[in-house]
C-alpha cells in the first residue's frame, strides 16, 4: 500500500485497537474500533467507524473518522490526525478526538463533549 495507507490494525496508548478495512482510491475507509475503556454501563462491543484520508505522494497524510458506539453507548466520537513515519520507520498516528456523550437534558449540554489526544502505533 501507499505511504501511510491506514489499512490494517492499530493500537493506542489506552490499549484500544482499531481495524481499518481497505482504503478506497478516493481515501474513504471503514473499520471497527475495539475500545479498551468506556464510561458506558453496557458491555463493550466492537463499534463501526467511517472515515477519509488524504493519499498524497509524499505520505504523512491527514485523516478523520467517526466512531458510532451504537452497540453499547449513546455517544459518538470524531478523530482527526496525521500519520507520521516515525524515526524507526514505524508509522504512528497522532490524533485529537471529541467524544460527545448523550445527555438527558439541554441544560446539561455544556458537559456533553470531552476532548483529548491519542497516539496509535501499528500492531
Ligand atoms: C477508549 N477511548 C479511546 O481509545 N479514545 C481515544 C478515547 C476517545 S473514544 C473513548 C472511548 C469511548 C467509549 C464509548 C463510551 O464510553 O461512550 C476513549
Amino acid at each position: 500500500p501507499q505511504q501511510c495507507d491506514l489499512t490494517g490494525w492499530w493500537k493506542n496508548d489506552l490499549g484500544s485497537r482499531m481495524q481499518v478495512f481497505k482504503v478506497e482510491n478516493d481515501g474513504t475507509f471503514s473499520g471497527e474500533y475495539h475500545t479498551a475503556v468506556s464510561s458506558a454501563m453496557k458491555p463493550i462491543q466492537p463499534s463501526p467507524l467511517v472515515g477519509s484520508q488524504h493519499l498524497d505522494e509524499d505520505g504523512q497524510c491527514t485523516f478523520g473518522f467517526t466512531v458510532n458506539w451504537k452497540k453499547f453507548s449513546d455517544s459518538t466520537a470524531v478523530f482527526v490526525g496525521q500519520c507520521f513515519n516515525g524515526g524507526d520507520g514505524k508509522e504512528v498516528l497522532h490524533t485529537s478526538w471529541l467524544l460527545r456523550e448523550k445527555v438527558d437534558a439541554e441544560s446539561n449540554d455544556w458537559k456533553a463533549t470531552r476532548t483529548g489526544r491519542n497516539t496509535f502505533a501499528r500492531m
